[in-house]
């Protein structure tokens, strides 16, 4: 193995990343190595290319990027005896303290010491990168890298869709994003009737219909409260599921939910919602939940179950692969202009 490596790194706190030559790191205690087979684009990856103000705030320069993966291990530091060189592994990037009040409560979803991977340290945008033993996530040798990547977002999606019942359940979906994509995927999977789904990018609604969406809805055109009656014979959706980060969509999807429906947050919105809460949430009883990271480890067995069982329709979400990360400018910036469903990266050409 060579000692020098390729990685995408957010050099200086501007608009971009370069691709650099880095030292291969060492696995400290209680670390891995592991050689990076799949990587993917996150929105926030892309939040920290665009240097907006979340990643101004947040992120030390210089750093790799990047936090989906899958990979190989083939190193192990001192100390960790859960690992062996040859694991195939993905990794939850949500770094939790195990002490806190949330984590002594088992909800490390929300530990209030979180440090993420490729946002607080060093991320996987690499030939090789870093793994702290207690985040990797063993995959069976057979799931494809792309998919095996792919299990962070789907977490997200996952504990959105799956929040509550789904199974035959009229469900809207709003935002289809590579986030809205997998939770097409997965409520799909989950049984869920009709899927209807509000997305304005035309790109975007082909891609929801080939994921399997029954319906799809541009909501700047029409009224997707009003297609939402029609479709369910003016009753509404039993599920909401907001994954667009639009306030518009918010108000628009506690419309169509019908009363004592269950609504599933996952979109982050840019600026403070106003939303009337005593006749779109409190006359209606509507179930409200906040959806963040994923549960330790209850989600990962979902997920890992989900794609092992053939059912998630995957492959149109990935639009997008490189080999290499030669290319790494021209992935960023058609992912920035909602060109893209998920981009993956397979960084060793051999
Ligand atoms: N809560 C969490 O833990 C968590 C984790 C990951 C991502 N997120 C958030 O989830 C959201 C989705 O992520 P993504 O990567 O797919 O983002 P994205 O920005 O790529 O996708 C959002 C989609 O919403 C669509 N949209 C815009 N206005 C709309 C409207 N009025 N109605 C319906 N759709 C509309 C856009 O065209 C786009 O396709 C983002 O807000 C992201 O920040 C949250
Ligand atoms: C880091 C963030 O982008 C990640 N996808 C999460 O679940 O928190
Ligand atoms: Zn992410
Ligand atoms: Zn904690």
């Amino acid at each position: 193995m060579a000692d020098k490596m390729p990685a995408i790194m957010k050099t200086k706190p501007a608009y971009g990343a370069e691709l650099v030559e880095v030292d291969v790191p060492k696995p400290g205690p209680g670390e891995v190595l592991i050689k990076v087979l799949a990587t993917s684009i996150c929105g926030t990856d892309l939040h920290i290319y665009e240097w907006n103000e979340w990643a101004q705030s947040r992120i030390k320069t210089p750093q790799i990027m990047g936090h989906e993966v899958a990979g190989e291990v083939i190193e192990v530091g001192p100390g960790v005896d859960t690992l062996e060189v040859g694991d195939y592994i993905s990794a939850e990037t949500h770094i939790v303290c195990g002490k806190c009040y949330a984590c002594r409560h088992n909800r490390y979803h929300v530990c209030q010491n979180t440090k993420i991977f490729g946002v607080d340290m060093d991320g996987v945008f690499a030939e090789y990168a870093i793994v702290p033993a207690q985040n990797a996530w063993k995959n069976p040798k057979d799931m494809p890298p792309e998919y095996a990547a792919l299990q962070e977002p789907l977490g997200n999606a996952v504990d959105t869709v799956l929040a509550g019942p789904i199974a035959g359940m009229s469900t809207l979906i709003t935002g289809a994003g590579p986030l809205g994509l997998l939770g097409i995927a997965v409520a799909k999977a989950s049984g869920a009737y009709p899927v209807i789904v509000s997305e304005p990018s035309e790109f975007r609604r082909e891609l929801a219909k080939k994921v399997g969406a029954d319906y799809v809805i541009n909501p700047f055109e029409e009224d997707p409260v009003k297609a939402v009656m029609d479709i369910t014979d003016g009753a509404g959706v039993e599920v909401f599921l907001e994954f667009s980060g639009a306030p518009k969509a918010l108000e628009q999807g506690l419309a169509a939910t019908t009363p004592g429906g269950r609504v599933s947050l996952l979109g982050l919105f840019p600026r403070d919602v106003t939303v009337d809460f005593n006749n779109l949430i409190i006359f209606k009883a509507l179930e409200i939940h906040g959806i963040t990271g994923r549960h330790l480890w209850e989600t990962w067995y979902t997920v890992s179950s989900l794609i092992q069982s053939g059912r998630l329709n995957l492959d149109p979400v990935i639009t997008h692969k490189y080999r290499g990360f030669e290319k790494f400018e021209e992935a960023f910036e058609l992912m920035r202009a909602g060109k893209t469903g998920k981009v993956v990266f397979f960084p060793h050409k051999g």
